[in-house]
């Protein structure tokens, strides 16, 4: 039986059955570990498998399987005793049935892939490192199982492309001593190379001088790098959120992990090949990869000293207005962690310093190396583009837009030729980014081509249809709580013009987008849905859903739109069953902070107000946004518990950006070799966004965010203290005040690895725990994913997928939550007993029975399901019709 290729060894513990001490613990080490359950004639105590794991992974091995003595799979949990330290496994454990056990038996290798699934497999989640892994075994016909709840399932496999293993791996999962095995044996392997060609006969030839110095630069480049790897690795730990692995840091290790890891597969390209006939005429081709990460190696050992450097406290002695004393936005004193953000660190010296660097070389034919392989390929293409538009933008900006692509494509084909001048030209239109250029080319996808795009890969939908809400007329919303206090909203605040200028006038209506799996009572406009399809007869429609889904866009707040996140907006609207109303907020620099915050918020009292013509009976109401829209989704909470009016069920941000202050953070810092948001694009979108605001109150935000608790005003006015801090909230949730956040809906961040905004996501999430949030706040760093993932799903790439899969299973979640009424008002409840404060008025009552309170993320499957809540009595029939009468659709 063929194996494929090996990633990690896979060693028998020795006794097979690990049931007393283990002879082989030094073989274990790093490997993936095999033992056998006790066979059923053993005489004496048998031995569970948590005592076997126990022991294996005390050996160091880097994950365990579990072998049955019969053909049955079996569980790992259920053999869980009282001395169990959970603590001590850290690594996945995956049961096996014999048959399984056998095809491993001779020691062979075997390519391993980490999954994510649901329920860990001890009963402790969080003790187990990277608690949603499984191990899924690949192989000719391997199976693996797959513990689901009670039951175990049969995981049948298919065969793969060629997967790395730490491209699916947990963060920080064995990465520093990976990384310095990795250093180890490739220095190992340079210099068996140097011995060889410095002794060859031929080595006056050329390439064989090249060769010499290529090593020799190689191992001067390695010498020291595994002492910075190990204080990355060290802070790496030290800010890590409870069962979430990830922050830049780890981040920045993985980087240079890829790096090493092709460094590897380089030099032993070298050395397979290097007594060839042929050798000499293979040289360049070979010797070129090898250079060009051996400069990449140096631009990353470059980042991982500044970052070191940053996070040096005698930093704090080099300047700057501020400087951080005790790093207090510690999660918890007595850890004595502190800040991911450097704020002590002026920005002017941090870009000064990275400036320097020649950045060519990353995004030249090396680009992307650090992606798993489907995303590599559209990166490569998404910067090809980049190139190519930013040459005939400079050429033909003015010229029709046909001219302008004519003109992309021609020099496209260039630079798919000379991969060296794209990297040039892109590191150079990256350090110089043009606010114009980028609006211009990100919205690319606003292209009619993009949005039939949408309609053919997103799933079909009966309702995508444009809406201009009227904001010429306030909203009145009643303040949650008060029987006749009414709150006027209007789409953009008095305020406004302190921030956007004297003369700015403010558009008088909101644009947003309605997309509705199914045309739902209510959505049809004169009969037809947006298809045009008539709808003779209405009744036939289906009852209004009681959830309601508002969504806000990505795009840096310059760019983009809601037609083109429509792919993943049908896909949503087809798994959740529930409309979606993804508002079109108007867009930097014309429209500066904070009119997309207004309109964001404004569409949502619009949205409750008027649930029914959206197909809704908005009993349970989320807020969900990627990127920029993430920030807006957490702005729209907070605006509404400033305002007192009912703020929503939960909000999901999937990559969000949570503290607008430019700021480095070691994730922030890696943005340098961002294939999305390079630092200048950041920063540009930072300045088009916030620009004046950052001017008048920016300063602010580090102190807001070193101690919340600041005095902000200069004259001691609590009135104006409390105003900046009503701005910074809305610009910046991370520095939201304690008690915002306290109040703040049910959350869930998904973060991605790979992501310049990483450490905002990490640091709200530390934050929110630190107020006592726990249950109900929930974080998911996917692996080795950019940002933007959620648009990229489409090229097949399988983290994409499966984190976006994830993704809808918490809306899912957090919708049937918000309709069984149970939300984070458990713990506001709990801590308000504690201030013996009066308790708030009792919930409306729950439709259905709530879902147990000790852990509000239980299993979808237990909830509630939108089919059994049409919440269509005939009184709220007669409501709907007479708000559809006052519907403002234009
Ligand atoms: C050390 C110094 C520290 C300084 C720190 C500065 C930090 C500043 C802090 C906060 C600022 C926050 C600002 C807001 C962040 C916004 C995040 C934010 O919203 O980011 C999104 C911006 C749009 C985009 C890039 C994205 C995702 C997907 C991208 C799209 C993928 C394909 C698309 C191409 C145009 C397709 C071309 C196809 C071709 C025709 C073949 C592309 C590239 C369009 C752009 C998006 C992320």
């Amino acid at each position: 039986m063929s194996l494929r290729v090996c990633s990690l060894q896979m060693i028998w513990a020795d006794p097979e059955t690990a049931d007393h001490r283990l002879e082989n613990t030094e073989q274990l080490e790093g490997k993936i570990a095999l033992a056998r359950r006790d066979p059923l004639e053993k005489e004496g105590p048998r031995t569970g498998f948590v005592d076997k794991v126990c022991r294996m992974v005390q050996a160091g091995a880097s994950a365990v399987i579990l072998v049955n003595n019969t053909d049955e799979l079996i569980a790992p949990w259920k053999w869980k005793n009282d001395n169990f330290d959970a603590e001590l496994i850290k690594v996945p454990v995956v049961c096996v049935r014999e048959s399984a056990g056998q095809y491993f038996s001779s020691g062979n290798f075997c390519k391993i892939r980490f999954q994510h699934a649901s329920p860990p497999f001890f009963e402790n989640p969080a003790s187990i490192f990277g608690a949603e892994t499984i191990l899924e075994l690949l192989g000719n016909d391997a199976e693996a199982s797959r513990v689901s709840g009670e039951e175990t399932m049969d995981w049948v496999i298919e065969n793969e492309d060629e997967l790395l293993i730490e491209d699916l791996m947990p963060l920080g999962f064995n990465l520093s001593s990976s990384l310095q095995k990795d250093i180890r044996e490739l220095k190992e392997e340079m210099e068996e190379n140097l011995r060889f060609f410095n002794s060859s006969p031929e080595q006056t030839l050329k390439h064989y001088k090249r060769c010499c110095h290529c090593f020799m630069d190689a191992l001067i480049s390695l010498q020291h790098i595994d002492k910075t790897i190990m204080q990355i690795a060290d802070l790496a730990a030290m800010h890590d959120v409870a069962d979430s692995m990830g922050n830049g840091f780890w981040a920045q290790l993985r980087v240079v992990s890829c790096c090493l890891k092709k460094l590897r597969k380089k030099t032993a390209a070298i050395t397979s090949e290097r007594e060839s006939v042929f050798f000499g005429t293979r040289i360049k081709s070979l010797l070129y990869p090898l250079e060009s990460y051996l400069k990449i190696l140096e631009i990353l050992k470059e980042l991982l000293q500044l970052t070191l450097s940053f996070n040096n406290p005698d930093a704090e002695t080099q300047g700057g207005e501020l400087v951080a004393t005790t790093g207090s936005l510690r999660t918890s004193s007595s850890e004595g962690r502190t800040s991911l953000f450097f704020t002590h660190i002026p920005l002017e010296s941090a870009i000064e310093k990275l400036s320097d660097i020649d950045l060519s070389v990353l995004y030249g034919d090396m680009h992307g190396y650090q992606y798993p392989s489907r995303l590599k390929h559209f990166l490569r293409m998404v910067l090809l583009a980049a190139a190519s538009y930013s040459r005939s933008y400079e050429k033909h900006h003015s010229d029709h837009l046909l001219t302008q692509l004519a003109s992309a494509y021609y020099h496209g084909v260039g630079f798919l030729m000379k991969p060296v001048k794209k990297g040039r030209r892109i590191a150079q239109q990256y350090g110089s980014a043009d606010v114009k250029f980028v609006k211009s080319f990100w919205n690319l996808t606003e292209l009619p081509v993009a949005k039939r795009f949408a309609a053919v890969v997103g799933a079909n939908v009966e309702v995508s249809r444009e809406i201009v809400i009227d904001g010429s007329r306030p909203i009145s919303m009643r303040r949650a709580g008060a029987e006749d206090v009414f709150v006027s909203i209007a789409p953009t605040e008095e305020e406004c013009r302190l921030f956007c200028g004297e003369g700015y006038v403010a558009p008088l209506r909101v644009k947003a987008r309605l997309i509705s799996f199914r045309c739902l009572q209510g959505q049809e406009v004169e009969g037809r849905s947006a298809l045009g399809i008539s709808w003779g007869n209405t009744k036939q429609l289906k009852p209004p859903s009681p959830f309601l889904i508002l969504h806000f866009h990505g795009g840096g707040f310059i760019a983009q739109s809601s037609a083109s996140h429509e792919v993943y907006l049908r896909d949503w609207a087809k798994a959740l069953e529930a409309p979606i109303l993804s508002v079109d907020y108007d867009l930097a620099p014309e429209h500066p902070f904070p009119v997309a915050v207004c309109q964001a918020f404004f569409a949502y009292c619009w949205a409750l107000a008027h649930a029914s013509t959206l197909g809704s009976t908005a009993k349970s109401v989320i807020c969900v946004g990627d990127s920029a829209g993430g920030n807006l989704a957490a702005t729209v909470a907070i605006r509404a518990l400033q305002l007192g009016i009912k703020p929503p069920a939960g909000v999901v941000m999937l990559y969000p950006a949570l503290y607008l202050h430019l700021t480095p953070s070691p994730s922030r810092i890696l943005a340098m070799m961002d294939p999305l948001l390079p630092l200048g694009n950041l920063q540009l979108c930072m300045d088009a966004y916030a620009n004046r605001f950052a001017s008048i109150y920016g300063k602010f935000s580090a102190m807001l965010h070193l101690d919340p608790s600041s005095r902000l005003s200069e004259a001691d006015d609590p009135k104006e203290d409390a105003k900046i801090r009503k701005w910074l909230a809305i610009l910046s949730p991370l520095i939201a005040p304690d008690e915002i956040l306290r109040d703040f809906p049910s959350c869930a961040v998904m973060a991605s690895e790979l992501d310049p905004l990483l450490d905002d996501s990490i640091m709200f999430i530390r934050r929110m725990r630190n107020l006592g949030r726990v249950k109900d706040v929930k974080l998911k760093v996917a692996p080795c994913l950019p940002h933007g993932w959620l648009n990229m799903y489409f090229v097949g790439d399988k983290g994409s997928l499966s984190s976006s899969k994830e993704a809808i299973s918490w809306m899912k979640q957090l919708l049937s939550n918000g309709l069984a009424g149970q939300h984070h008002e458990v713990e506001v409840e709990e801590r308000r007993q504690q201030e013996g404060s009066p308790p708030p008025p009792p919930p409306p009552p729950a439709s259905s029975p709530p879902a147990e309170a000790a852990d509000l993320w239980v299993p979808v499957e237990d909830l509630p399901t939108p089919n059994k809540q049409p919440g269509e009595t005939a009184e709220e029939r007669k409501n709907m019709e007479e708000e559809r009468s006052i519907s403002q659709f234009h």
